[in-house]
């Protein structure tokens, strides 16, 4: 079995790092194009010396049964036209924020197996989460593979395409939405006189913990929240604060916006 990934970018490279690492394909199995290995002066990183590279997506489509799509959606529809003769009767599994399974099919035949994905970008540390979609001509082993790559990356979860646009706002983007709170925090930190790197620390673990004590109990967000909050206590205060800032609307808002954007994209 061979695996084509199409756009080593961001998202291209942390697939490709998963995969390497959890033993999902031997690196003879795998190609991957970009227009930037046409660059004579392209280093390619240590890590994936072994893996085939190419600029012809063409040539990498040819060579493999799945094809992983990891550009950006505005060039999307420029690959595909590329790859449409070479890619029909293989597995297209794209990971563009947006784009959806009409759009891709518009490009291959009505017998194309097509799978869309919504990583994140935790999944460099195999902390990621993927949401998968799978068009219904997708058979149980193909569905196993795939989702076996992206288990490699962190958690999955099958979605109906109707809710990719929400995944793509909440998980998707929400990476980013967590940092700035993450900066924010250790902003804070240093205006009260810590050490940045101390205050970054302490921020990042306590997100990480937060995150942990949800995943890891049955308890609402909003318990988790009273048991920090003492009565006439110092977690009070900052979240009257915080409720005060409209803090919950904005973080809505925020992926609100970002989902209507994923919608536009796809339009
Ligand atoms: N960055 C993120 O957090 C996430 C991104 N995505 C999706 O992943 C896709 C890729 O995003 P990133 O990795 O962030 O972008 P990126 O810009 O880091 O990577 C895209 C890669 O595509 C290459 N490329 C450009 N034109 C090409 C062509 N004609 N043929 C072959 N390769 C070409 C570029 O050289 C670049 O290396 C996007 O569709 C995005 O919506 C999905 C989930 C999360
Ligand atoms: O910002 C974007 O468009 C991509 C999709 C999800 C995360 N990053």
């Amino acid at each position: 079995m061979k695996l084509a990934i199409i756009g080593l970018g961001n998202m291209g490279q942390a697939i490709l790092s998963g995969i390497l690492k959890n033993n999902i394909l031997e690196a003879e199995q795998i190609i991957a194009a970009d227009k930037k290995f046409a660059n004579a002066d392209f280093e390619i990183e240590e890590k994936f010396k072994e893996i085939n590279i190419t600029d012809d997506n063409k040539e990498a489509v040819q060579k493999a049964d799945y094809i992983i799509l990891a550009v950006k959606p505005q060039i999307i529809e420029l690959v595909l036209e590329d790859i449409q003769n070479s890619a029909a009767s293989k597995v297209i599994i794209s990971i563009a924020a947006g784009v959806n399974t009409r759009t891709l099919s518009q490009y291959f035949t009505a017998n194309t197996k097509i799978i869309r994905v919504m990583p994140n970008t935790p999944a460099l540390v195999a902390e990621g989460m993927s949401a998968l979609y799978y068009s219904n001509l997708v058979e149980a082993d193909e569905r196993a593979f795939v989702e076996k790559i992206f288990n490699s990356l962190g958690e999955t979860a099958e979605v109906k395409e109707s809710d990719m646009d929400a995944v793509t706002g909440l998980s998707g983007s929400g990476p980013a939405f967590v940092y700035i709170f993450i900066e924010a925090l250790a902003d804070a930190g240093v205006l009260k006189g810590l050490a940045r790197d101390t205050a970054l620390k302490l921020a990042a673990q306590t997100v990480k913990g937060g995150a942990e004590m949800v995943l890891s109990s049955d308890i609402h967000p909003a318990a988790l929240k009273d048991m920090v909050c003492s009565p006439a206590g110092t977690t009070i205060a900052g979240v009257a604060e915080l409720e005060n800032k409209a803090f919950r609307s904005a973080v809505i808002n925020a992926v609100q916006k970002a989902a209507e954007r994923s919608e536009e994209l796809g339009r």
